[in-house]
């Protein structure tokens, strides 16, 4: 293992730790991940949390973060409790996760626009701060490239950009660099050693590497959820004071005789040669050869490493060491000159409505990529107008095929905007699986609003994709005037919130495997049981009263009141308007109760999401 010699040393530091943290706890049903944890990292220190996997490097990196809430205990993050003010600390950090937490689905460019909004740089620095973070972790040529297609050493190094866009005044890192080839291990370390020599920035990471350990100012050693010991690499070592010595001889038995008589050593015999530990390792050596009359084929001193530190306080060894020295020699990417950090930004309402655009706006994106996805969702809708529509009209007594169809429309558009209003539950069940989720929750913002960003988002989708929908009426008979459709897609957008509410709740409480079929179960009576396949007048007593609690029916019912005021024939028998006796709500009341019941819905979701680990 090699130490790099020219790693930045710590500024002089003043003020306030930038990371406090007190009796830090985190227990879960099985375990206690993090057991009572005290810290204090100065502002511009680089500090290494060094551990075996499930030491709690992860789960503590979290706590500090505030993505975790301790079960007990108390964090300070550049003097911000994160209990009482988590978004202010959110602001001076920044973050790269263990796993990767890139959107693939957009460019590299993308993401850290998007990043930028969610920190709110201010408009006019976004376009150089891009260009200037690509080129500093040498990406600038794929700015355009969906992340996607990028290896896992791009991928890191965007983070590294991303996490640096902001400017935080603390860069928290959990194993920065595992799973990357020795190269690319090595380009990443060297960023991180640019970006101090640049700027003050307190250096957090958590890693099973000795020798990245070995690059920190200080490092505390983790175990089982606590500290055991914590100070400079050389200190640390300096506790244990010995050498490791390796011998290899003609005759390792009369060596080891000689050690143990003669210098008072421990000595190990192995089939391979000796081993024993000695303080005065340079004076014993020379002496040894003098006297030792067998010959001596190899002799090899190790100082010793942080692994020995570990041992030395645990009882057992750390994992392995670093796949190659981080220190690699590669040609340096261009790094722009130095330039002054802005301030940080302040936040408030302009801050949060500028996150909430942005979050609505990658929903776009998304549906503006897939095409096949908004054809394949046009499907079910034709399929219920043309098939069902013509399937069973002529069960139905006394309208023609024709009326049951437009009868119909109602359903389709509900049904053509059910599937991409529900399917943002699931994008959002798989940005928490593939990480992005993360870099949205650990944005200085309220999570209420980039709830309320991803519901508008999903809403606007679902009512373009049934607005698709719309331009079809005319064929069965649905009058194009202007009017009607404009009311008709009002109505629809209010019941595509509603139903863009109802999977994002249901993604709140359910695994991503199951949410699919809780989704079919939930949604085939609420669109049975809502006048959409057919009138309420039809149904026995016992559905009728179902129907009439749920919301669907209403939202339904006034897209055919809508609608019945632009036909000149629509049977009595099919438009009759829901009745609660002889009480026929308004249609203003219909159609704004979904979004009524998506505002209750979403706050609750909104509850659901602030406390998410
Ligand atoms: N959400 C969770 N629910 C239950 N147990 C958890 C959860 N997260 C972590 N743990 C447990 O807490 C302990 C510490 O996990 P943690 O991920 O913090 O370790 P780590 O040191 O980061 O390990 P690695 O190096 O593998 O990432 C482990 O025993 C782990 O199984």
């Amino acid at each position: 293992m090699s130490v790099r010699p020219d790693a930045p040393p710590a500024p002089a530091v003043t003020g306030p730790p930038a990371i406090r943290a007190r009796g830090l706890t985190k227990r879960y049903p099985d375990v206690t991940a993090v057991d009572g944890l005290d810290l204090s990292v100065a502002a511009g220190e680089s500090f290494g949390f060094l551990g075996p996997n499930g030491a709690g490097k992860s789960t503590t990196i979290a706590m500090l973060c505030t993505l975790a809430v301790p079960t007990a205990g108390t964090v300070e993050i550049d003097g911000h409790d994160t209990r009482t003010d988590a978004v202010a600390a959110r602001r001076s950090i920044g973050l790269i996760f263990q796993e990767s937490t890139l959107d693939g689905e957009l460019t590299a460019a993308e993401n850290l626009r998007f990043h930028a909004d969610l920190y709110d740089i201010p408009v006019a620095l976004v376009p150089g701060r891009v260009d200037e973070t690509l080129a500093l972790v040498g990406l600038s040529d794929a700015r355009d490239r969906f992340v996607r297609t990028f290896s896992g050493g791009m991928r890191r190094r965007l983070e590294i950009a991303r996490a640096l866009l902001h400017r935080p005044r603390i860069l928290f890192m959990d194993e920065p660099t595992i799973g990357l080839d020795p190269q690319s291990r090595a380009q990443v370390w060297r960023y991180l050693h640019r970006i101090r020599e640049r700027e003050t920035v307190t250096l957090f990471l958590t890693t099973h590497y000795l020798d990245e350990a070995e690059q920190c100012d200080r490092v505390a050693i983790l175990d089982a959820g606590r500290i055991v010991a914590q100070g400079s690499p050389a200190e640390l070592k300096a506790v244990l004071g010995a050498d490791r010595v390796d011998l290899r001889t003609d005759d390792d038995a009369a060596a080891a005789r000689l050690l143990r008589t003669r210098f008072g050593l421990t000595v190990a015999e192995a089939p391979d040669g000796l081993s024993f530990t000695a303080t005065d390792s340079a004076r014993i050596l020379p002496r040894l050869f003098a006297e030792l009359d067998v010959p001596v084929y190899e002799a090899r001193v190790t100082p010793p490493t942080l692994d020995d530190v570990f041992l030395h306080h645990t009882g057992h060894r750390i994992r392995a060491e670093g796949p190659a020295d981080p220190s690699g020699d590669d040609a340096p990417p261009p790094v722009p000159a130095p330039r002054p950090a802005p301030e940080v930004a302040s936040g408030g309402v302009r801050a949060e409505l500028r996150a909430l655009r942005m979050v609505w706006r990658r929903e776009m994106l998304h549906f503006l990529r897939d095409r096949a996805g908004t054809v394949i969702s046009l499907f079910q809708p034709l399929l219920f107008l043309f098939i069902l529509g013509v399937g069973l009209a002529g069960l139905m007594a006394g309208p023609s095929s024709r009326s049951y169809q437009v009868f119909l429309f109602s359903g389709a558009l509900v049904t053509a905007s059910q599937a991409p209003a529900l399917r943002v539950g699931s994008a959002l069940l798989w940005d928490r699986r593939s990480g992005f989720l993360r870099e949205m929750l650990a944005g200085p913002v309220h999570r209420g609003t980039l709830l309320l960003g991803t519901c508008l988002g999903g809403t606007t989708v679902a009512t373009c994709q049934a607005g698709l929908l719309l331009g079809a009426g005319a064929v069965i008979g649905v009058p194009p005037d202007p009017g009607l459709l404009v009311l008709l897609a009002a109505e629809l957008a209010l019941t595509a919130l509603a139903m863009t509410v109802l999977g994002v709740l249901l993604a709140m409480f359910v695994r991503p495997q199951t949410y699919g079929t809780a989704l079919t179960v939930l949604m085939a009576p609420l669109m049975f049981l809502s006048g959409s396949v057919f009138p309420l007048s039809a149904m026995p007593g016992w559905m009728e009263a179902v129907a009439l609690v749920n919301p669907f029916t209403y939202a339904v019912d006034a897209m055919h009141r809508t609608m019945a005021v632009y036909l000149t024939d629509a049977p009595a028998s099919l438009f009759a308007p829901v009745a609660w006796g002889s009480w026929h709500p308004p249609v203003v009341l219909e159609a704004l109760l979904p979004a009524g019941l998506a505002a209750l819905g979403l706050m609750w979701a909104a509850r659901r999401f602030s406390r998410l680990d």
